[in-house]
């Protein structure tokens, strides 16, 4: 139901536009034809097929139609067959010109249209006069086969047409496509940018033409003005001539010695004024004659003229015996008789106007003419007596009179250029035209003129013929708006072009700004969840500190710092340990050079690892600068144990075998190289497990550990103490060659281990047995030195413990 409302008024929208339009623009075409400088509807077709497609063909071709037959209609009032086949061929080719147009647009250019691209807008103005082509040929070609076009205004016609089509569709297609137009937003806002401007401009180009063609008008009707003038005055001294023609005339009659004209005088008088005034049809003398004096007159008069008697005329227009009237005024003689035969015995005064006529010349005295009339002696045109009433000797009365047929005077005194003039001749008083060779009807008759002639007025009309326009036709108003037209198709380009990079441009910072916003709300997002601190700083204006600018949540977790307290601060003053762990230093550096740096700061509290952090430092292209930093202590504290694990025994904190093979692969090495000795020694702990059993485990390793510090202090620092498992212990002596230094550590150790240990409120009582072996003398590799040692430790067990023994090689043989 929408869909179809809205179709209608498409529909019926076209129609009116085309019409309305195609009307305003033919009432600018310059007469004759139809040279429009611009035609709007050629526009109005083509932004209909590009804009609808073809379903507007239709209307389209309804609205030319109906445009056309009004254009005919008021130029001549009437509808003929022949105007509807004009409208209907110049409809044909109106909506062939807007089916071809709308397909080649959409196929170049598509649709919706923006009309942004340079190369769109050459497209546009490239195909419109291309297309219009086609109904400038269809329909010239149409009126010149109809006949209504002669061949040799075809090329002037055509150009016109072409012309005025192209400018139409130049101007209008951009209006169009603002008012209804694919993309609409896009379009709606170029109402005030391109169609306003536009439309603007070319009504001051309208304006314009409309003055240039008012001046343009008034020059080149100067002469048709003229001659309009020319045959004014040339009417009216071919009329004032018949009054001195009658003026001499009436002389005739009046000085006549024997106050009697003879026919023959009359002839030979009129005769020979008949030659001077050719247009004269035909002199007359009409006396008057009573009732009484009838039958005398007729009889004097046949003597002259055979069967001559009074007469008038019937009402079926035959001339017949004039009835009995008190008075007569008969044509009498009649000069040239030849054509004029039917006026001898007429009485003048049997017909109203005649008598009206010849009662006006009696009582001014003055020539009189007659309202138009239809003559006796020629009914195919109408005619004017103009007469002069006579007074002879005695009481003798009568008239002379000329007898003019209108169309054959005016033709024969028009002026020779008349043929660029349509003349009218009207006599007001009687309020009939008596001449008339206008072709149509003008809405405005361009030259009139009244003036008085016997009595009467009469009124001259005269209007300029196809001819004299076509010799005067002006170009130049033509020319203005055409220019003018194409300067606002032009315009209109280019402010397409204009508006279009201009939306494209805000689109595509639109859609930037968008991109941007998502990436800074991304950032920001990263910024606040990131679990790194991240900081950021600006130098300070002196070039000596960094402010704080920004910090994220992390940053205050880590820091145990609020954000408000810091930004705008001076990190050393908020951080005065950033000098000592050397990151003011990393933060110049990087803000100098621009290269990121890692800078882990770390800090120990006895031996173990208390804190650690890993700072990143990077400087951003605005020239701030950022650190991203983790708290990693508890990682490294977590790696620092594990690494101990590996080396160390976690009861009593001593290298374990791995790292004690280590240490006394390395010793042997230094020994091998400096020919130096060293020793290795196994202990192993004298009844340790009845503590264990008696007192429990836990008492039992805090024996070990003790143990292991009470060993300890009887070594050099450079010694290596190893528990190796249980209660078993491997010492290594570097550097320590001598049989009694060595004896003397291990008496040391023995005294130590046998001293009572107070532990958790008990008094143990433990010791040890010791093997011991010495590189190079009884083994010169780790593996050969500690068997050795454990065999010697062996013998001490054997030996009732509590003792050291040295190896021997004799202990590998015998018994141990
Ligand atoms: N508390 C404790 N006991 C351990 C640990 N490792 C081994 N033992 C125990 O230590 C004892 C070592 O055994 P032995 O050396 O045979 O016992 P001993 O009483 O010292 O015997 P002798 O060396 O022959 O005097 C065993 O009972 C083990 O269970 C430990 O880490 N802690």
């Amino acid at each position: 139901m929408r869909v179809a409302y809205k179709n209608a008024f498409a529909f019926l929208l076209v129609i009116v536009a085309y019409v309305t339009s195609g009307k305003a623009a033919l009432m600018l075409a310059l007469p004759p034809g139809y040279a429009a400088a611009i035609f709007p509807p050629a526009g109005i077709a083509l932004a209909a097929t590009f804009i609808i497609g073809n379903s507007a063909l239709p209307s389209i071709f309804l609205g030319s139609f109906l445009l056309n037959v009004w254009v005919a209609y008021s130029a001549s009032h009437t509808i003929t067959a022949i105007s509807l086949i004009v409208a209907l061929v110049i409809a044909v080719a109106s909506l062939l010109q807007a089916a071809l147009g709308g397909w080649l647009l959409r196929r170049a250019i598509g649709y919706p249209a923006a009309f942004d691209r340079t190369r769109d807008v050459f497209k546009f103005l490239f195909l419109t006069p291309l297309v219009c082509v086609m109904s400038a040929s269809v329909s010239v070609a149409g009126l010149w086969a109809l006949g209504i076009l002669d061949v040799d205004s075809l090329a002037e016609n055509w150009l016109s047409w072409w012309t005025g089509d192209s400018l139409g569709i130049m101007v209008l297609l951009p209006i169009a496509m603002v008012l209804f137009g694919e993309p609409r937003p896009l379009w709606k806002r170029r109402l005030w940018t391109v169609a306003v401007p536009m439309g603007l401009v070319f009504a001051l180009f309208v304006l314009l033409f409309l003055r240039a063609n008012q001046w343009e008008q008034d020059d080149s009707l100067r002469e048709f003005r003229q001659i309009s003038e020319q045959s004014l005055s040339q009417i009216q001294i071919k009329l004032d001539e018949q009054d001195a023609v009658l003026a001499g005339m009436r002389g005739l009659f009046v000085h006549d010695p024997h106050s009697y004209v003879s026919r023959q005088e009359f002839q030979r008088f009129a005769q020979n004024i008949l030659t001077r005034f050719p247009m004269i049809q035909a002199f007359e003398w009409a006396p008057r004659i009573d009732s009484y004096r009838r039958p005398g007159f007729e009889a004097a008069e046949r003597k002259a003229i055979r069967g001559f008697e009074i007469r008038d005329r019937a009402a079926n227009g035959h001339m017949v015996r004039a009835a009995e009237r008190s008075l007569y005024f008969p044509v009498t003689y009649v000069e040239p008789l030849e054509g004029n035969q039917p006026a001898l015995g007429f009485d003048l005064a049997s017909t109203p106007q005649r008598l009206e006529t010849l009662e006006k010349s009696f009582v001014k005295g003055v020539v009189s003419a007659s309202a138009p009339i239809i003559l006796v002696q020629a009914e195919n045109q109408s005619g004017i007596l103009i007469m002069q009433s006579v007074q002879l000797t005695g009481h003798e009365i009568g008239v002379v009179l000329t007898v003019l047929k209108v169309r054959d005077f005016i033709d024969r005194i028009l002026p020779p250029a008349s043929g660029l003039l349509h003349v009218r001749l009207i006599d007001d008083d009687a309020r009939s035209t008596i001449y008339d060779n206008f072709a149509s009807l003008p809405p405005k008759i361009p030259f009139e003129r009244e003036f008085e002639f016997g009595g009467r007025h009469y009124r001259l009309q005269t209007m300029p013929t196809a001819a004299y326009l076509k010799r005067h036709r002006g170009w130049q108003s033509w020319a203005v708006l055409a220019m003018g037209t194409f300067g606002v198709g032009l315009l209109g380009a280019l402010l397409l072009l204009g508006t279009g990079y201009t939306a494209r441009v805000e689109a595509q910072v639109q859609h930037r700004t968008r991109e941007l916003k998502e990436s800074e709300f991304r950032l920001k997002e990263l910024f606040k969840n990131l679990n790194s601190g991240v900081a950021v700083f600006q130098v300070s204006p002196e070039d000596n500190d960094f402010i704080i600018t920004d910090l994220n949540y992390a940053a205050e977790r880590i820091d145990k710092v609020s954000r408000k307290d810091m930004i705008g601060k001076s990190v050393v003053d908020v951080f005065p340990g950033i000098r000592e762990f050397g990151l003011f230093d990393v933060l110049k550096r990087v803000w100098k050079s621009g290269a990121a740096e890692h800078h882990p700061v770390s800090f120990y509290l006895d031996g173990r690892i208390a804190g650690w952090r890993e700072n990143y430092v990077y400087k951003l292209p605005n020239g701030e600068i950022i650190a991203i930093y983790d708290d990693v202590t508890q990682a490294k504290q977590l790696e620092e144990q594990m690494r101990r694990m590996a080396h160390y025994d976690t009861l009593t904190g001593l290298p374990n075998r791995a790292l004690f093979t280590d240490r006394l692969q390395q010793s042997l090495a230094i020994a091998r190289r400096n020919k130096s000795q060293l020793a290795v020694m196994f202990i192993d702990l004298d009844h340790f497990k009845p503590v264990n059993d008696t007192l429990g485990h836990d008492v039992g390793d805090l024996l070990l550990k003790e143990v292991a510090v009470r060993m300890l202090r009887c070594v050099r620092e450079v010694d290596t103490i190893s528990r190796i498992g249980g209660d078993e212990f491997i010492v290594l002596l570097s550097g320590m060659g001598k049989e009694q230094d060595v004896m003397m550590v291990a008496e040391k150790i023995l005294y130590s281990l046998d001293q009572p240990f107070e532990l958790a409120g008990h008094e143990i009582h433990i010791s040890s047995s010791i093997g011991i072996a010495l590189y190079p003398a009884h083994g010169d590799e780790d593996k050969s030195l500690l068997k050795n040692a454990d065999i010697a430790m062996y013998f001490a067990k054997q030996s009732g413990r509590n003792n050291a023994k040295l190896f021997q090689p004799e202990m590998l043989k015998g018994d141990r």
